[in-house]
């Protein structure tokens, strides 16, 4: 049997994760993909750095550029990370050549995809990348594979671990943001600099890939996205108290018109939906169907383990010599511009900190009736001395007007701090 020649570049978590489950399942993965998968060349940064698994049967190259142009190998695996730069010009050289290529980069999927898949679709070289969203979780292959019958209304869900872990944090202890950001870096959960987890950058990168195999592929800077930074203790108890979670959803719908609504939140989530209770570093996906109704998956969606798996199915089905378009589809167009979200109706969650004293709710309200947004339930804790927060959940209401109507509020005297507005949102509603 001849093997799958794999050439490697990025000896880290995620690379050596690979090496390590080729072999310590090697019969399997043999018998499953009909042939031996051997990883027969590799590059990373540093030659000399013991990394705890024995390398000297492959051939060291200098640059990740060299390993696609390496004329003994079948496939290109890039697990370096990063939209620019080496992992680019080492997809593209592959793919060039003709040689298929399976990655881990969500960022450089999210923003090159369309150029890609087009290279892709010319040489006739598949562009696999099941381990760039939801790390160990099938949700490509849900998406492009499992659904590709359907029409779907909705995807999205909790795509990154390290804020999921955040906000359970936040909850189960009642510590503040950055107290838990910096456990979760000491954990090795969140970067040394957290910005692309914490600020939403990552949730958006899976987004728009699960976007484009879901309806289109989209222009990533069109995307709505907000992190999790402004969210307190205090948010994640009145959440509690309303029957919520606070969850940073990645969310994609089609609207009537055919176009894409796409936004990065944290959300309020009712805790009877299935993804409330996705807690720590687990992340959950979810899906609409017209014909297939709603579904959600959930499991590990980082770490070692998890993402060698998804990068070795990948290598699997190369193996076994399937051949999926990138995005699922040969009737490509795009990538267009998400929606603009201003008039887009939804019930929201405002937290107030005010002064405690008489005839503070009629200022609030009058500003609240002055910007059509209609109350729907109001809750009151005491902060600090002659100081109150306030939870207010509002009726269905456009995204346009609560924005309005909350800088509106924050200039008011006796509005003390910046308010937060959080969507409340059912992934599968
Ligand atoms: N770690 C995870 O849990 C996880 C989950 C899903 C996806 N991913 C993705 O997998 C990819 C790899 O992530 P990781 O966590 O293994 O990263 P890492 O930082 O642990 O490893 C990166 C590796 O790339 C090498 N490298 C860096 N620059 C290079 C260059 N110019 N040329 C050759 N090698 C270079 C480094 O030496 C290192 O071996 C990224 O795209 C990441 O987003 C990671
Ligand atoms: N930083 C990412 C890793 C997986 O993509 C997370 O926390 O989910
Ligand atoms: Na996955």
């Amino acid at each position: 049997m001849k093997p799958l020649r794999i050439g490697l570049a990025g000896l880290g978590t995620v690379g050596i994760g690979v090496i390590r489950l080729l072999r310590e399942n090697a019969d399997l993965i043999t018998a499953r993909a009909g042939r031996p998968i051997e990883v027969v060349a590799v590059t990373a940064r540093d030659r000399t750095r013991d990394r705890g698994v024995d390398l000297s049967a492959m051939r060291w190259h200098d640059s990740a550029t060299a390993v696609a142009q390496d004329p003994e190998i079948d496939v290109a695996v890039e697990l370096i990370g990063g939209s620019e730069g080496s992992a680019r010009d080492m997809v593209r050289t592959a793919l060039e050549r003709g040689l298929p290529v399976v990655t881990a980069n969500k960022a450089l999927v999210a923003l090159h995809g369309d150029s890609l898949s087009r290279l892709s679709a010319e040489k006739n070289a598949p562009l696999l990348f099941e381990a760039a969203v939801a790390g160990g979780i099938p949700a490509i292959k849900l998406v492009r594979e499992g659904l590709a019958a359907d029409r779907l209304l909705s995807v999205g869900g909790i795509l990154n671990g390290t804020c999921n872990y955040i906000l359970t944090e936040m909850r189960a202890t009642g510590r503040d943001f950055t107290d838990v950001l910096t456990e979760a870096q000491a954990k090795g959960y969140a970067e040394a600099e957290p910005s692309t987890d914490v600020d939403g950058w990552d949730t958006a990168h899976k987004l728009a890939i699960l976007a484009g195999l879901a309806f289109q592929p989209v222009t990533f800077d069109t995307l709505s996205v907000q992190g999790i930074r402004d969210i307190t203790a205090t948010d994640l108890k009145f959440a509690d108290q309303l029957g919520y979670r606070i969850k940073l959803l990645g969310m994609a719908r089609r609207n009537e018109t055919g176009s894409v609504a796409a936004w990065v939140r944290p959300c309020l989530v009712p805790t009877s939906a299935p993804i409330a209770s996705v807690d720590g570093v687990f992340n959950a996906v979810s899906t609409q169907g017209v014909f297939s109704g709603p579904m959600t998956i959930s499991g590990r969606g980082a770490g070692e383990g998890p993402t060698a798996s998804a990068v070795v199915a990948d290598l699997v089905d190369l193996a076994r010599g399937t051949a999926i378009p990138v995005w699922g589809t040969t009737a490509v167009s795009g990538p267009v511009d998400c929606a603009d979200l201003a008039d887009l109706n939804s019930a929201f969650y405002l937290r107030l900190n005010v002064q405690d004293r008489p005839g503070v709710m009629a200022d609030l309200t009058s500003v609240l009736r002055d910007h059509n947004v209609s109350v729907h339930f109001v809750s009151q804790h005491d902060a600090a001395t002659g100081c109150a927060d306030l939870a207010i959940v509002t009726h269905q209401v456009s995204e346009k007007a609560i924005h309005a109507a909350t800088t509106a509020l924050a200039v008011l005297p006796v509005v003390t701090g910046k308010p937060l507005v959080l969507k409340i949102e059912d992934p599968l509603t």
